[in-house]
């Protein structure tokens, strides 16, 4: 996929457009309102989108010069260090990471083949991993109370919740008639009843991360008998706004879903 690089880089920068503009979506920023996030703004994420795109571009080019994983790391602890300089806030640090062990991965394999690219991850990740990493951080506290894996278990299993609950979702919808519109609020359903999302546990404890999920279920339930779907996640919003209740990590894996569909071409496919 070496040739496809650059490509796949922009598209990851459209799919974290494509999640910041997803409206109505439960705590999350959106185009509504700053969900449970009071220090964030719609102008605030776009600000910091503007490093992921340069950072992006330039893993692209590390790869394409062929450098080793290190230098990519390198760019990815710089590009969080400028975002919390310049736009103050770590609103896409589990994205830089997801979105660059993508491209990384896509470096490393031959031809777009989905198994293989969540091998690859999966692969990286071990490495990425198995050196010293700064400690303590929201992840690695719940990591270190055995509550769930978070980012680093998703990427060491080779984005399960990619690979094995968004696509199929969003692909299901579409094959049963679907069309874009209700094939991505499957999928964000699919990602909230699946997902273990750190940020759900580290502001709420289980029972934030166990409202998330069945939530993501009853989102699946009306997409597919097609109830009013918007209305409740609008409804879950005020809810999700009154516990300080996010979901940071589907937001990042519905963006790389985002940016995956955009990069096959079956997102397009869907609108038209
Ligand atoms: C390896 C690192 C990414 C560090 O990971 P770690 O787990 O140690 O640290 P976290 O601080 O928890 O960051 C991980 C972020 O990943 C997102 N996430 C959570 N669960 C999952 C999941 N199951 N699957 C995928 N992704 C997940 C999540 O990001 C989103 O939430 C962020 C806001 O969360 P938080 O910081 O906790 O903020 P608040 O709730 O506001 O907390 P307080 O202010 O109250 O304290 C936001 O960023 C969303 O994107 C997790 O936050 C990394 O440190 C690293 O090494 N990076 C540099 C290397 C790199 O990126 N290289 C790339 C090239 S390979
Ligand atoms: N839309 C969003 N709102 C809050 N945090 C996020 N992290 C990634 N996307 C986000």
């Amino acid at each position: 996929m070496r040739s496809e690089l650059p490509t796949l880089s922009l598209n990851l920068v459209r799919g974290a457009f494509m999640e910041l503009y997803l409206t109505p979506k439960p705590g999350l920023v959106d185009l509504n309102d700053s969900g449970s996030h009071r220090d964030l703004t719609l102008h605030r994420m776009e600000t910091s989108l503007k490093i992921v795109s340069a950072y992006l571009a330039e893993v692209a080019d590390s790869l394409a010069r062929g450098e080793e994983l290190a230098a990519q790391v390198r760019l990815g602890v710089a590009a969080e260090a400028a975002m919390l300089q310049r736009a103050g806030t770590n609103c896409h640090k589990g994205y830089i990471f997801l979105s660059g062990l993508l491209l990384c991965a896509g470096s490393q394999v031959a031809r777009r083949d989905e198994g293989e690219l969540s091998a690859a991850v999966g692969r990286l990740a071990k490495r990425f991993f198995d050196r010293p990493h700064p400690q303590p951080t929201n992840g690695s506290r719940i990591r270190n109370s055995s509550e769930a894996q978070g980012v680093m278990g998703e990427a060491l299993a080779g984005f399960p919740s990619l690979f094995g609950a968004a696509l199929p979702a969003f692909r299901h919808e579409i094959a049963r008639g679907g069309n874009r519109g209700t094939a991505v609020y499957a999928m964000l359903g699919r990602l909230m009843a699946t997902v273990e999302d750190s940020t759900s546990l580290h502001r709420c404890g289980r029972e934030g991360l166990a409202t998330v999920r069945e939530d993501g279920r009853k989102l699946e339930l009306l997409v597919l008998q097609r109830g009013d779907f918007l209305g409740f996640l609008a409804e879950r919003n005020e809810a999700y706004i009154s516990r300080n209740l996010t979901m940071g990590g589907v937001a990042d894996l519905l963006a790389l879903s985002f940016a995956w569909l955009a990069h096959t071409g079956e997102l397009d496919l869907a609108a038209s």
